[in-house]
């Protein structure tokens, strides 16, 4: 949840504020009704500002409290450079919001204290309306959303499991950037940790997961040798495995290579891949933790932005095939899918009865399951932070996963690897630019339109934006 901070801003003469003050605290007290209404959490600056002493200690006050953003509030006429003395006391991105109630001149205030703010080159939007208008609410929210999920950042660590897989520069990010551009250390873990805990897991609790599945999941297609319990128990302890060295190292977000040390040798990390995406285990409710397929730093950062902003798991796919007759994209991998994704319920005997656990196919010879099941449908947003020329750029797209008959679907699943999930997606891009533009192999999707928190995501973090439609 997002937090945000209020500042009314008032008018220096004393006998002005006077007769105003009330007049501001109606508005506000409105404004931040509705803001928590609307799910924040709201903190006030105090009475509203009508000295320099007072914009100070207000502006210090907010920025003790931690709020990820700001929003200063025109009532009516306000002396702009108390805007200014709170705005020097915050780091947070600000919001300018004015009343448009004509009575009193919050628009000029707000244009004002805008025009100063701009002649020093400090970055804020605007917003205005009535105080409890949806426009700026929405606005006010989507601002603290992104600025909580970009700040969030700060402080974080990835566990990367392994390093780059089979050559793949995309996966693979400098640590110096990410630790400048985002505050987010890296702590390199060898994938030896994870096979040699794996060892000692709870077999109780492995057996549990390994019957949870037998019982929940649409299939468990065991065919003594790909797949038999003993390959998907190894699976599971890989999940309690990590889950151990994540608490152990405070890890809160990952990558694991995979491929192909563990998939020669040991089991696909598919099943772990999932569980650790998943909003539950076998266990019941548990926050998801991010973990990206083949250690791929980039799409772990997209999709820990994207969950955040979105609160929902985010998907990893691989930008497998596109399908010209029905304008469909089969975004698919290997196994990396978390179930939630089959019918986007919160009950998971709903989603892990559309989930079939599959023998892994020849590319994966020491086997394991793959996570197959077709991603429900629903308007998506669909992105990845990549890089060009050593600089973060947001690629950014709204799409539509779809939904065809079971004839349609084992047609379109065959023709690529019917064993591995599938997410079926009409894209808002001509395929000729996405094909040529897209900067990475995998994508990465989160229900819903977050277009307006990714922008301003990307601007806050300093990221260029290259946003498509058709
Ligand atoms: C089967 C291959 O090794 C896959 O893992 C490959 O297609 C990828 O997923 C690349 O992202």
């Amino acid at each position: 949840m997002a937090r945000i901070g209020v500042l009314g801003i008032s008018d220096g003469r004393e006998h002005v504020h006077q007769r105003n003050s009330d007049f501001i605290r109606e508005k506000q007290s409105v404004l931040v009704r509705s803001l928590r209404a609307a799910g924040h959490e709201v903190i006030e600056g105090g009475d509203p500002v009508n000295s320099n002493i007072a914009a100070t200690a207000q502006g210090r006050r907010l920025a003790d409290s931690g709020v990820d953003v700001t929003v200063l509030y025109y009532a009516v006429w306000a002396f702009p450079h108390f805007t200014m003395l709170a705005a020097s006391a915050l780091d947070t991105p600000l919001v300018l919001a004015a009343s448009t109630d004509p009575t009193e001149p919050g628009l000029v205030g707000m244009l004002a204290a805008g025009g100063a703010l701009d002649q020093i080159g400090r970055d804020h939007t605007r917003t205005w309306g009535a105080p409890d208008d949806p426009e700026p609410l929405s606005h006010i929210g989507a601002r603290a959303t992104a600025a909580a999920a970009a700040s969030g950042l700060r402080g974080l660590t990835f566990g990367r499991f392994g390093g780059r897989p089979m050559g793949m520069n995309t996966a693979v990010a400098n640590t110096d950037q990410w630790q400048r551009s985002f505050g987010i250390d890296v702590e390199e873990i060898d994938q030896y940790e994870l096979v040699l805990r794996s060892r000692h897991a709870d077999p109780g609790e492995v057996r549990k997961a390994r019957e949870w599945f037998e019982q929940y999941a649409g299939e468990v297609r065991y065919d003594g040798d790909k797949l038999t319990p003993e390959l998907l128990e190894r699976q599971i302890a890989s999940y309690l495995a990590v889950r151990e060295i994540i608490a152990e190292r405070g890890l809160d977000f990952s990558g694991i290579k995979a491929q192909p040390e563990l998939t020669e040798n040991f089991a696909t990390m598919d099943v772990t891949e999932a569980l650790l995406n998943d909003p539950y285990d076998w266990n019941g409710p548990k926050r998801p933790h991010i973990c990206a397929t083949e250690a791929d730093m980039d799409g772990a950062l997209t999709m820990k932005l994207l969950s955040d902003v979105a609160g929902t798991p985010a998907l990893f796919a691989d930008v497998r095939h596109y399908h010209p007759d029905r304008d469909v994209w089969d975004l698919c991998n290997s196994g990396q899918h978390a179930t939630w994704f089959a019918a986007r319920s919160a009950d998971p005997a709903e989603n892990l009865s559309r989930v079939r656990l599959c023998p892994e196919v020849f590319f994966f010879p020491a086997g394991g399951a793959s996570v197959r099941h077709i991603a429900a449908p629903g308007t998506m947003t669909l992105g990845r932070l990549t890089r060009r020329d050593g600089r973060y750029r947001m690629q950014l797209m709204l799409g539509e996963f779809l939904e065809f008959d079971p004839a349609t679907t084992a047609e379109l699943v065959d023709r690529s690897t019917p064993e591995w999930p599938h997410a079926f997606a009409r894209l808002d891009v001509p395929t000729e630019t996405f094909l040529s533009r897209f900067g990475a192999n995998h994508i990465h999707a989160v229900p819903g339109d977050h277009r307006t928190e990714l922008r301003a995501v990307a601007q806050l973090l300093d990221l260029d934006l290259e946003e498509w439609t058709r």
